[in-house]
């Protein structure tokens, strides 16, 4: 008989869950030759901004999509509340994703076809909220972001910073426990930038979300609580930085 010499992934620890939201240690991921992640820790306390910063194709939104159960690494693990987020099957990933995370991207990600209204209640649609307490939701949220004349229009006739305020309304609007946000605000002008991530980091706070936030800018990163550095796959905590 000959012994399987493959060392196994290693559990995660009990004491790991201690009062972290979400840790991760040892993260690798690979896409065919290219390695993306190859040692990638990570830890965020319940309503904390941790920034993760690096270049260009350093691995921050591979971190991210795993951090998120969007891909599930090669290595390494990862604790949600406890709970191994490898252990889990694609539909409670799938579950987690939609009713205790939030989501908000570069740009895209808004149904075209329906009115911002419509897109900043979807997740509450999708989750079985009625329509008449989801549309009300959605107009608070809108309300609160600035956006509440965008309420009838479509995606493809906002704004970009009026686009993001609603991207960030339905990432909001199911109070989720962690909003993972990649590049929130890399397709607007510095005016739209700073307004974004002040209703960010502010809305995020007074709801008790943690934030997740993929940024190459420093200036971005100055709106966090601390931050992770990203390189070749490889991070790196700093200090706490300055706050929003
Ligand atoms: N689905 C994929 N298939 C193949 N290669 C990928 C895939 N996703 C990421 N990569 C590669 O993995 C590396 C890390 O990519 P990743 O997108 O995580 O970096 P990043 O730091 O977010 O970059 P950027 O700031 O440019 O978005 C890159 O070399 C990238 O080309």
């Amino acid at each position: 008989m000959t012994a399987d010499t493959t060392p196994a992934p290693p559990a995660p620890p009990e004491e790991a869950a201690g009062g972290t939201l979400l840790a991760a240690r040892g993260l690798a991921k690979s896409f065919g030759p290219t390695t993306a992640l190859q040692s990638a820790s990570f830890d965020i306390d319940p309503g904390e901004l941790v920034a993760v910063m690096g270049s260009s194709g350093s691995g921050k939104t591979t971190l991210l999509h795993c951090l998120a159960g969007i891909t599930r690494p090669d290595h390494g693990w990862i604790l949600y509340q406890g709970r191994d987020l490898a252990a889990m099957s694609e539909s409670e990933r799938s579950g987690l994703r939609r009713g205790e995370f939030g989501f908000l991207f570069q740009s895209g990600g808004l149904v075209p076809e329906l009115s911002c209204l419509e897109n900043a209640a979807l997740p509450l649609r999708l989750n079985g909220t009625g329509r008449k307490v989801a549309h009300r939701r959605a107009e608070e949220w809108l309300e609160h972001l600035g956006v509440a004349h965008t309420a009838r229009q479509q995606p493809g006739e906002v704004s970009g910073g009026e686009y993001q305020r609603v991207g960030m309304a339905r990432a909001l609007i199911t109070d989720p426990a962690i909003l993972f946000a990649d590049e929130p605000t890399g397709a607007l002008d510095s005016l739209n930038e700073e307004k974004v991530m002040r209703l960010l980091a502010t809305s995020a706070r007074s709801s008790g979300t943690a934030v997740v936030l993929v940024t190459h800018e420093p200036r971005i990163a100055a709106y966090a609580d601390r931050e992770v550095g990203v390189r070749d796959g490889r991070t790196r905590d700093f200090a706490a930085g300055a706050a929003g």
